[in-house]
């Protein structure tokens, strides 16, 4: 395919831009009674409003016309069919045969995984059920309270960030945490309240050779075994996910307690395997497979619905559209829901670790951007950190609110005061306040003549920052399920566009290598040289410090 920015329509694109890129969204919306409703969509409870963009009608056209000119249909098909879209590592891509609630036959090399798919979820759910209710004895006959997952990246992120999200569905009786930095503190940290006897660890890594999961894992086992001195009792309380059978068993996990997953499932779109055990034994397997099931829906959406009335493509034209032609940078996940705390850093890794790539997928250098720089925090916190550069600053950092009509508490003004702010941030990002405005409002106060001037500048906001608003009715497993594969589609829409392969993450290798040079390096104490002179520099006085 030709690098999308030599497609007529990035071409128009970019005309269109210098034409209406001095509109500010306040004359839009005055124009326009009709703004919102043209410029919204509903998916189930879901209302995705996306009215305040700087966009026109003609925008849309032009981004829809750019997602049909760079082949989005057929790509999407292709994920869906199971092609080797994953064009580097020679894989098919298909998490969302995971959710795949119709078992709608997906062949992969002429065999259908769904079977393959159904039986793991029923050795997750007779797994779950039996710690859940007790009847799994730990080594000394007691049953588990708490459950440490062991992993990292898409084997930590995803699950950890639902088990919070859906924390009001957890029993109070089984506690899951979650062990992910090879920086001793965390273990330790997690280990330090917890008895052997009652205690579960669910090693989770798709290659099982991850340095900092394996070597959590092995520390996890000595202090295990440091407490109950039985080699056998390791069968009851270390269960492991994985694709890789033969380290599993190498590293002294039965592969009866093995839950599989495979090539086809990347790391970072893995919640939705046997990597969601964690999920699974927190909020029980019913509210997994709703949760399964709410993805499902979004999967029905993007497969079907047309490019206008596609959320996760709208989603994904619009980063584009600030990306590629106003230059953003970065972008902003900002749920006013605190369950929500940890999607900021998941959507993290499923962005950047896509979508950040500067080569195309025929191995071509790319002349334009790709994925954003993610961040966010829960609102109202970021207001109090960050907001400042968002509203006043000459940068453009589009940002998407996410916030729930039904508080899962109940606890007086919270939810509203919440939701008032939800509401007015994208105002207020969107009017702005210029300076008349300001300057009218400190008039008859005791400030006047320049010092007024100053002030007045210093309050106005140029407004015109764009926002998309995601408001669901309550955030239950279904509703996750959906918000969080919107996110995968959209990202998938962009890697299309930006003809990139979204599914591999080579740029984390290099780090990786030398680590492992460095860390030989380590284990004695003469100086080195074989470095830049900084890294040597940075080695030599460590070996000096650590003494
Ligand atoms: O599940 P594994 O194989 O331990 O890998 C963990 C993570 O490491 C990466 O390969 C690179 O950071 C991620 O893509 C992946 O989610």
């Amino acid at each position: 395919m030709t690098q999308p920015s030599r497609l007529p329509a990035w071409q128009s694109l970019d005309r269109h831009f210098r034409e209406i890129s001095n509109l500010h969204m306040r004359d839009l919306f005055a124009a326009d009674p009709q703004r919102f409703e043209r410029f919204s969509l509903r998916l189930d409870d879901i209302l995705f409003d996306y009215s305040k963009n700087r966009i026109t009608d003609q925008t849309v056209t032009l981004l829809l016309e750019l997602a049909r000119q760079a082949g989005l249909r057929e790509k999407i098909s292709a994920m869906f069919r199971g092609d080797k879209i994953n064009v580097t590592e020679d894989r098919a891509v298909l998490h969302v045969a995971l959710r795949n609630r119709s078992n709608r036959p997906i062949p992969v090399d002429g065999e259908d995984v769904v079977p393959d798919v159904n039986r793991v979820l029923d050795q997750m759910r007779r797994f779950s059920d039996l710690v859940r209710s007790g009847e799994w004895r730990g080594c000394t006959g007691k049953a588990i309270t708490d459950v440490v997952n062991i992993g990292i990246g898409g084997s930590d992120l995803g699950p950890k960030m639902v088990v919070k999200a859906l924390s009001p569905y957890t029993q109070p009786r089984l506690r899951v945490r979650f062990v992910s930095n090879v920086d001793e503190a965390d273990l330790v940290e997690n280990l330090s309240c917890l008895d052997p006897e009652t205690t579960l660890f669910c090693v989770s890594s798709k290659t099982f050779t991850t340095q900092e999961t394996m070597t959590n894992a092995r520390s996890a086992r000595q202090w295990f075994l440091a407490k109950i001195n039985d080699q056998a009792a390791i069968a009851k309380h270390f269960v492991a996910v994985s694709t890789n059978a033969e380290k599993v068993a190498e590293f002294g996990i039965d592969t009866a307690n093995m839950f599989e997953f495979w090539d086809w499932v990347g790391g970072r779109y893995s919640l939705w395997s046997a990597i969601g055990l964690p999920i699974a034994l927190a909020v029980g397997m019913e509210a997994f497979e709703a949760l399964l099931a709410g993805a499902h829906k979004v999967d029905e959406h993007f497969r079907t619905e047309p490019f206008e009335r596609n959320i996760p493509v709208l989603m994904g034209l619009l980063g584009i559209w600030y990306a590629n032609f106003f230059g953003a940078e970065s972008y902003a996940i900002l749920p006013y829901d605190q369950y929500l705390q940890e999607l900021p850093a998941h959507l993290q890794q499923v962005d950047m670790e896509s979508n950040g790539k500067m080569v195309d997928i025929q191995g071509n250098a790319i002349d334009y951007g790709t994925g954003p720089i993610i961040f966010g925090q829960p609102g109202t916190n970021g207001q109090h950190a960050f907001y400042q550069l968002i509203h006043q600053s000459r940068k453009l950092i589009p940002c998407d609110f996410l916030a729930a009509a039904q508080s899962q508490h109940g606890l007086g003004r919270h939810h509203e005061i919440l939701i008032s702010n939800f509401l007015a941030q994208p105002e207020a990002l969107m009017r702005g306040k210029t300076f008349d405005e300001a300057k009218a409002e400190l008039e008859g106060g005791e400030i006047t003549g320049g010092k007024l001037a100053e002030l007045a500048a210093a309050k106005s906001f140029p407004g015109n920052k764009p926002s998309n608003s995601i408001l669901y009715r309550k955030l239950t497993p279904e509703t996750l399920g959906s918000l969080i594969a919107l996110y995968e589609h959209k990202i998938f829409t962009q890697g299309a566009i930006w003809n990139i392969n979204s599914f591999d993450q080579m740029g984390v290798e290099l780090g990786k290598r030398l680590a492992r040079t460095i860390l030989s390096e380590l284990a004695d104490d003469n100086p080195v040289a074989s470095h830049d002179p900084s890294t040597n520099g940075l080695v030599n006085y460590y070996k000096q410090l650590r003494c």
